[in-house]
């Protein structure tokens, strides 16, 4: 099995990268994992309270569970990936039951922060896009998709997403071997990655 990952800052395009690696390939030949699945399970807090947590710092998400997935894909065994809502900022408690392809990509903000995980991952890749142009990308995203409003996207972007992003994001770029210039949509970059995987399937 080979595994890739593909970090970033939010809205930088990783899912929109995943997506269209995915056109155009075998169907069901390459599998998905979404970090975001992997937000620690807090239904022993109130809603009030789980608007309050940090979700851009490690801490916030449950890696061990996600490492023992990633291992047990490997023996070839299906997991239940957990299903999250962004509108209830909490697992729903429905999961996806995920089975082991050739190739499996994880994506997420974070994955690269983890050296255990790090060293599961066979590529590892870095999705690059501008400050501004991840926050205009976030806005209307959270706006259109996720619940949310001007105040609460702006507000979350200065206390957690901007030193979040800086402190532990960005740094991982550097353990990348492939950074994908994203302010545009860059299909040749997308191209290489689809004929890597091309190889292994
Ligand atoms: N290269 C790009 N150019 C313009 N818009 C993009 C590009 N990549 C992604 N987007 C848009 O930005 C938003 C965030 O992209 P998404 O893939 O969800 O980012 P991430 O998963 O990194 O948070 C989406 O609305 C998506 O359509
Ligand atoms: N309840 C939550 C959980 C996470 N977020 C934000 O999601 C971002 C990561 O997802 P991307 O698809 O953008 O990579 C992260 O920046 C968290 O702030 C949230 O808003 N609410």
């Amino acid at each position: 099995m080979l595994i890739i990952g593909i970090a970033g800052g939010t809205g930088c395009g990783k899912t929109t990268v995943v997506n269209q690696i995915l056109n155009e390939l075998p169907e069901g030949e390459v599998g998905i994992i979404s970090q975001d699945s992997y937000y620690k399970d807090t239904t022993y807090l109130s809603y009030e309270e789980r608007i309050t947590i940090n979700f851009d710092h490690p801490r916030s998400i449950d890696f061990d569970l996600l490492e023992n997935h990633l291992k047990e894909l490997k023996k070839g065994n299906p997991i239940h990936q957990p299903v999250y809502s962004f509108v209830k900022h909490n697992r729903t408690g429905d999961t996806l039951v995920t089975h082991p392809r050739k190739v499996m990509i994880v994506e997420g903000i974070l994955i690269l922060t983890n050296p255990e995980l790090r060293k599961m991952f066979d590529i590892k890749i870095f999705v690059h896009a501008d400050t501004d142009e991840r926050l205009i990308r976030r806005l209307k995203r959270d706006i259109c998709e996720r619940g949310r409003d001007l105040d609460e996207v702006l507000t979350r972007y200065q206390n957690t997403l901007k030193p979040m992003h800086e402190q532990f994001i960005e740094p991982t770029k550097e353990y990348a071997d492939i950074i994908i210039p994203n302010n545009k949509h860059n299909t040749v970059a997308i191209d290489i990655v689809r004929s890597i995987i091309h190889q292994k399937l």
